[in-house]
């Protein structure tokens, strides 16, 4: 039998609006993977060749590209920021709608055009600085891993680079949105190198595919 196949899952808020996605893809897992006592990182699924790991949003990125994980389901927002080159995001699920914006203080004044610096508070410094780039502005960015948005008032930074959905973070912190950087949903991907050397890799892509058609049908 083939060795079995690991899958790796984020965490955070994606994984209720992933859960019917993968069953309509054929992968369920175990009850124990339900049971908020279970301290395992790993289970098993309904496949007995598919094991799920259930780790942090950017890590899934990390484990699919360097192969440890063959397949996962991430936000884009974590593929643009890494830009690996072993990933692959084939299949767009259409969930984990939200978007990578740029803030700053209600009411503060509008970062002055022609600008040639500006200091970002961020999880995203790569595109961050990719965006102010374009701009011809330098960004110094202020790695943050979550709480972005009270880093203007404190001083920290004079703007957030930040996820947003329906703003209410941005609001009840005192900031609005000044730029819209990329829209972002959840992905499957996979690790490109299994991709081409693993058949079920393939039929994973395939099976995804169909379970996004079955959804929208
Ligand atoms: N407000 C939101 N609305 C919709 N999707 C979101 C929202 N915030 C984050 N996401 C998506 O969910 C993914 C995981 O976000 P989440 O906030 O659960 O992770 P986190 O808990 O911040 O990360 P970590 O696992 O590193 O602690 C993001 O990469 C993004 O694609
Ligand atoms: O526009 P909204 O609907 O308010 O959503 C935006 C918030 O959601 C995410 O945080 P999350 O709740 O995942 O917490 P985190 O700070 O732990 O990442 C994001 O980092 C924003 O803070």
């Amino acid at each position: 039998m083939d060795t079995a196949l690991t899958f790796a899952i984020p965490k955070g808020r994606i994984l209720d609006e992933a859960l019917p996605v993968m069953a309509r893809a054929g992968i369920v897992p175990e009850d124990a993977f339900h049971d908020k006592a279970n301290r395992s990182l790993t289970f098993g699924t309904t496949r007995p060749d598919m094991n799920l790991i259930r780790v942090r949003a950017f890590d899934v990125a990390t484990f699919v590209a360097h192969g440890a994980a063959q397949a996962g389901i991430v936000g884009s927002d974590v593929i643009e920021e890494f830009d690996y080159s072993d990933l692959y995001a084939p299949v767009d699920l259409d969930i984990g709608h939200c978007r990578l914006s740029l803030a700053s203080p209600a009411g503060g004044s509008v970062p002055v055009v022609g600008n040639t610096h500006a200091r970002v508070a961020t999880k995203y410094p790569n595109l961050t600085r990719r965006h102010f780039e374009k701009l011809g502005v330098q960004a110094e960015c202020v790695k943050l891993n979550g709480a972005m948005e009270i880093a203007p008032s404190l001083g920290l930074a004079g703007q957030i680079v930040d996820l947003v959905s329906s703003g209410q973070t941005l609001k009840d912190n005192g900031l609005v949105e000044t730029d819209r950087i990329i829209d972002i949903s959840a992905r499957l991907i996979v690790n490109r190198a299994a991709l081409k050397t693993d058949r079920r890799v393939a039929e994973l892509v395939e099976a995804f595919r169909g379970a996004i058609a079955e959804g929208a049908a």
